[in-house]
């Protein structure tokens, strides 16, 4: 496909990563990132065949019957580590997100091998993640240089992507989509999240000027690629996680798949001493990632909310 790095009027970037190394693409990833916080790419390194069997993998998870599917929800699950559930925080919620889903926490390919389910094909989720790991380097490269970090060492690349969460979306067909939401306006609390949709659409994104919701369009074999909360506080603010929320859906079932890619729950994330060094006032404190996360998980959807928690 060729595509130019030009942003279509009233949508988000398109960016076509063949030459990502390319000054001009590398500047395309930048400022989608700054601006707009969300952006689609094409002709990646991750095989069409690994994106439709990940797809595949959801549709035959969530065909099984539900007593099949409960065998991993929060009363039965033997690991936290693999979840099926409902919604998304329904203990806090007045009214529940038309969507269940099966989060994937991964630690080893031989715990995976272990405890995911085997009916959604694990090897399959595995090497969507394995795949996406080329792409996730190399905008995380780019993005690093874009505020003068110039070298990922170990320490900064297990910060920036040290663990790593698969969800499988289901969002089944609503009898009412006036009345309810796939899911509610939020951010991730990810560095970045990867995340691949099927073909029906349904997922918004605030617009830059803040006061539009602008439609995601799906386009085959693109990846939708967002900031996340940790990268805007990583960054001081110089990276935008931007609100997004996805609508029901009267008339067809829809899938995603995101891989949200996060620092360790064990690291400490406030803006990156590289830009604090150069004399720029930070914005946020340093806060411990998991306590960042359990905040977010002890409330329901709530729009930009949570960044609220490492603010100064
Ligand atoms: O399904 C989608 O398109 C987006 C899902 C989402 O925003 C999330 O899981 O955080
Ligand atoms: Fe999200």
């Amino acid at each position: 496909m060729c595509m130019t790095n030009n942003i279509p009027q009233g949508s988000i970037p398109i960016i076509d990563m063949s030459n990502w190394e390319d000054p001009k693409v590398a500047k395309s990833i930048c400022d989608a990132a700054s601006e707009w916080g969300f952006f689609q790419i094409v002709n990646h390194d991750v095989p069409v065949e690994v994106l439709k069997n990940v797809k595949d993998a959801t549709y035959n998870f969530f065909r099984l019957p539900a007593e099949v599917k409960n065998k991993y929800s929060k009363e039965h699950s033997s690991s936290n580590n693999v979840r099926f559930g409902t919604s998304f925080t329904p203990q806090a919620e007045k009214a529940l997100e038309w969507k269940d889903y099966l989060s994937l926490f991964y630690v080893s390919e031989e715990e995976a091998f272990a405890l995911w389910p085997s009916v959604c094909r694990r090897e399959q989720v595995l090497d969507y993640m394995k795949k996406s790991e080329v792409v996730i380097k190399q905008l995380l490269q780019v993005l690093m240089k874009g505020l003068n970090v110039d070298e990922i060492d170990e320490a900064k690349e297990s910060l920036l992507m040290g663990s790593m969460r698969t969800n499988l979306n289901y969002y089944p067909k609503c009898p009412n989509p006036k009345l309810s939401v796939g899911v509610g306006r939020h951010s991730d609390v990810s560095t970045l999240t990867i995340l691949l949709q099927d073909e029906i659409g349904g997922l918004f994104v605030r617009g830059n000027e803040g006061d539009d919701w602008i439609h995601v369009p799906p386009i085959k074999g693109s990846l939708v690629i967002n900031v996340g909360d940790a990268l805007q506080i990583m960054s001081n603010g110089r990276y935008r996680s931007v609100e997004h929320r996805v609508v029901a859906n009267g008339s067809n079932n829809r899938i995603s798949v995101p891989i949200f890619v996060n620092p360790r729950p064990t690291d400490m994330i406030g803006p990156l001493p590289e830009l604090v060094a150069n004399g720029e006032k930070p914005i946020y404190k340093q806060v411990l990632y998991s306590d960042y996360v359990k905040h977010f998980f002890r409330k329901a959807h709530d729009g930009k909310k949570t960044v609220e928690f490492a603010e100064l």
